[in-house]
């Protein structure tokens, strides 16, 4: 997977694409905001990937990296993280597509059935995420009720993991390296490779699992 991102606004027309809005919706779970895809990261469960994308941003701050993961509600996760935006991570504007990237694949290895067969449905569509304001990771609809307009970085991405899931015949994306960026951590310890959620047996979860509210 390449690892640019071609930063330009681009068009899309509802009616040709797969537009994710709202997560109740038939492909709602392309959503970051999306309930029902925990994910494990260091032994400690993460209830959704907004929750994940949102922690990266402050990997000198663990307090607030728990506050964050603590939370149930995905967009709560993120508001737990705004009185802190000062403190996010120096280089977050160069590194945040790449940390969404990871994500995404983090996602995928650990739902990869759910997950891919969602992605899978997209067939090859083009996938928008539909936003009020947001033309970076989103697009925002026009007048014409028609027409989306934006970077769609969040969309892009998942077309790309899409691409990447078609060619997948010996499963590889269950697995997720670290990303390579400095200062990748998650309470204070380096983020560590990522496989299948069920790989950890009780006797082994890591003691700091018992401050963990969600269990698996
Ligand atoms: N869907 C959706 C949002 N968008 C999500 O926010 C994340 C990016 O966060 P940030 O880079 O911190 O702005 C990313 O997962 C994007 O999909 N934000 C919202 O406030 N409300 C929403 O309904």
């Amino acid at each position: 997977m390449s690892s640019k991102i071609n930063y330009k606004l681009r068009e899309y027309l509802r009616s040709e694409s797969v537009v994710v809005h709202k997560t109740k919706e038939r492909f709602g779970g392309l959503s970051n905001m999306a309930a029902g895809f925990r994910l494990r990261i260091n032994g400690f469960i993460v209830p959704t990937s907004e929750a994940l994308y949102q922690a990266c941003r402050f990997p000198d701050l663990p307090d607030v990296q728990r506050e964050i993961i603590a939370q149930h509600s995905p967009m709560t996760a993120k508001m737990k993280g705004k009185p802190h935006r000062k403190d996010t991570r120096s280089d977050w504007e160069n590194v945040r597509h790449k940390v969404m990237r990871w994500c995404l694949r983090v996602k995928l290895a650990q739902h990869y059935k759910e997950f891919g067969r969602l992605l899978l449905a997209t067939k090859e569509k083009p996938i928008v995420e539909q936003s009020r304001k947001d033309h970076y990771w989103g697009a925002i609809p026009m007048q014409d009720g028609e027409t989306l307009m934006g970077e769609n970085v969040l969309g892009r991405l998942l077309m790309e993991l899409r691409e990447a899931l078609k060619n997948d015949t010996d499963e590889k994306l269950r697995f997720v390296p670290p990303l390579g960026i400095p200062n990748f951590t998650l309470y204070g310890e380096p983020i560590e490779p990522v496989g299948a959620l069920g790989t950890c047996v009780p006797g082994e979860v890591p003691a700091e699992l018992g401050e963990q509210r969600h269990l698996l």
